[in-house]
């Protein structure tokens, strides 16, 4: 192992100074359907291969909660979810907590608690929130219950996301979806020639 070099990890702990973070005015409201994060999202968008976890914004307009059902093909050990899918499950459903505050962001650092097994068969609950909103970062939590909103807990999640504008997207997502969502070739090359 001499030859792997050490990256430094960091705290995602939020600030306890921190201003409680607040709806932004084009989210969807209490009981709503959140959006999903694009057409193809392998989180919520209703395609092949997707988890299809479905969010709905809480009464206070932050928080979001998400349904997970898991199926055959979530399996890693017998009959059990894949711990990996687990934390794309919380992946997507804090980055669907952030967009009722922030318009894009992408996670930067998570961490996950894994506290039970995960039978196949399984509906999980997730309850995520927007912890605090400094600049750029955007700290988040959630928690995944299994069958039921606050039934047994199978797992907690932590998540810095960092807000990015279009050129992040500009800049790293394939040219043919950009221009898929309307990007024309030059807006994608003047980004991307940028420094
Ligand atoms: C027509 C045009 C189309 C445009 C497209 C439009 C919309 C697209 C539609 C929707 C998609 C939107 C969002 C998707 C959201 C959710 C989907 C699920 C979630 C994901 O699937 S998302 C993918 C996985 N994700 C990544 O692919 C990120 C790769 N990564 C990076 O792209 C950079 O790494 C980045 C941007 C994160 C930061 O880079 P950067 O250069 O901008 O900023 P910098 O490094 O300065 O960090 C700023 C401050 O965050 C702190 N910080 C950074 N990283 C940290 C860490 N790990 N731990 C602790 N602190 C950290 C620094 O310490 C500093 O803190 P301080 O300011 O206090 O010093």
């Amino acid at each position: 192992m001499g030859n792997v070099r050490r990256v430094p990890t960091s705290t995602i702990e939020p600030p306890a100074d921190a201003e409680a973070p607040r709806r932004h005015p084009k989210a969807p409201g209490p009981g709503e359907r959140t959006r999903e994060h694009h057409s193809q999202c392998r989180g919520c968008a209703d395609v092949p291969g997707s988890l299809r976890i479905r969010s709905w914004v809480e009464d206070d307009g932050v928080s979001v909660r998400s349904r997970f059902d898991v199926l055959d093909e979530h399996q890693g050990g017998p009959g059990l979810l894949h711990g990996g899918l687990l934390m794309t499950a919380f992946d997507d459903a804090l980055g669907t907590a952030h967009t009722q505050v922030v318009r894009a962001a992408v996670t930067a650092r998570m961490e996950t608690d894994f506290r039970r097994p995960v039978p196949v068969g399984t509906t999980l609950w997730l309850r995520s929130r927007v912890d605090a909103v400094v600049g750029r970062k955007v700290y988040t939590s959630g928690v995944a219950y299994l069958g039921e909103l606050d039934g047994e807990v199978a797992g907690t999640a932590r998540a810095l996301f960092v807000k990015v504008g279009a050129e992040h997207f500009l800049k790293h997502s394939r040219p043919e979806d950009l221009e898929a969502l309307g990007a024309s070739r030059e807006v994608i090359e003047a980004a991307r020639a940028a420094p």
